[in-house]
């Protein structure tokens, strides 16, 4: 079948843009990628195993991931980085070590006693603690606001702020071992940056959702697959990541106009009635269709071409 598409108008362009990173080649054939702006992390490991697949590591093993104040302060800056690099087109989240994370660094969470015990009133006293949980809740709203899919992979353990993250992501993974622990209420405090408000949205039943977040129980892998909190299982986390790195590079193959407009719908339909998300996608969609990514890619439908390749966006 031949298909007319009105391609004139479109500049089919090799992409020009300025080189937003540097790759630089390690002895593993991994690139470590060089970012624009903040080159590196200190509670983070950031690379490039595929072309515009970037991988995001938690990068405090003796401390099982906990999230300190330094790793809650660059997950927001990574994944507002990554949101605006053009070479970065899907992201596989993973921990280094034991498990995926501990969660809060519970040595951070003590210090909070007597920072608040230099204010004597109780609204000074809130002021800071209101300010440290949006903050918190922005670092980790960062991966679901970052337009490109984010895919958790956890080996092991996912524990409290942990659970919160991944719920942020755009799918999870993890290997048979692994376990997630709505683990707030053991430290006497309702989750507040993402669980309790991500978590019924995404395995659907309310009921097993407040028994994971009432009890605190670990819920293990096979009964994370059961509810749909993770979509496959994996042996271990060699070939977790192997596997997530292909589902993220085909993701990568693609129009980054199409995988990345419909992110968006996705997060907006989510919060929104039917008819509202019609609306939106209609408004988005408006525009989008006019982008050479939608008639490049239809074409190479047409002509079962399946190595069309897109510019940078
Ligand atoms: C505005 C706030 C919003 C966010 C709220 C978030 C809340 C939460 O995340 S609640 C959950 C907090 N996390 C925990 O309660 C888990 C604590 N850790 C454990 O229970 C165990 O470590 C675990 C079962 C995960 C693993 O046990 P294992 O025996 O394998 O290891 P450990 O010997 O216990 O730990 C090894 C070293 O890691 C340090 N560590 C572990 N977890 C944390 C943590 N959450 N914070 C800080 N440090 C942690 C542990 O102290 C060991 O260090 P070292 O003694 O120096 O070897």
């Amino acid at each position: 079948m031949k298909l007319a598409m009105p391609i004139h108008g479109y500049a089919f362009r090799l992409s020009v843009a300025h080189a937003h990173y540097e790759k630089l080649a390690t002895g593993k054939g991994i690139n470590i990628a060089r970012m624009s702006g903040k080159t590196s992390f200190d509670t983070l490991l950031v690379s490039v195993p595929r072309e515009y697949v970037y991988q995001v590591t938690l990068n405090r093993p003796d401390k099982l991931n906990a999230l300190n104040k330094v790793m809650w302060r660059e997950i927001g800056e990574c994944f507002n980085q990554l949101n605006e690099d053009e070479d970065c087109r899907a992201i596989v989240l993973s921990g280094s070590g034991k498990l995926f994370t501990a969660g809060i660094d519970l040595h951070d969470v003590m210090e909070m006693a007597p920072l608040l015990a230099e204010q004597e009133d109780v609204a000074r006293k809130a002021k800071i603690l209101y300010k440290f949980i949006v903050s918190y809740q922005n670092a980790l709203s960062a991966l679901e606001r970052c337009r490109k899919p984010v895919l958790a992979a956890v080996h092991s353990a996912c524990v409290g702020a942990g659970v919160d993250m991944v719920t942020a992501a755009d799918m999870r993974y993890c290997t048979k071992d692994a376990w997630f622990q709505v683990k707030e209420v053991d430290i006497g405090m309702a989750a507040d940056v993402g669980t309790l408000q991500r978590l019924p949205k995404v395995i659907g039943s309310d009921s097993l959702v407040r028994e994971l977040c009432y009890t605190a129980r670990k819920m293990h892998a096979d009964e994370a697959l059961a509810s749909g909190l993770v979509s496959r299982v994996f042996e271990n986390r060699e070939k977790m990541i192997e596997e997530v790195l292909h589902i993220a590079e085909s993701i990568a193959k693609k129009s980054p106009v199409a995988v990345q407009t419909t992110k968006v719908s996705l997060v907006y339909s989510r919060d929104h009635s039917v008819q509202e998300s019609l609306d939106h996608i209609a408004t988005l969609n408006q525009t989008m269709l006019q982008s050479e990514d939608f008639a490049q890619a239809t074409m190479g439908q047409v002509s079962k071409d399946p190595n069309v390749k897109f510019s940078k966006l």
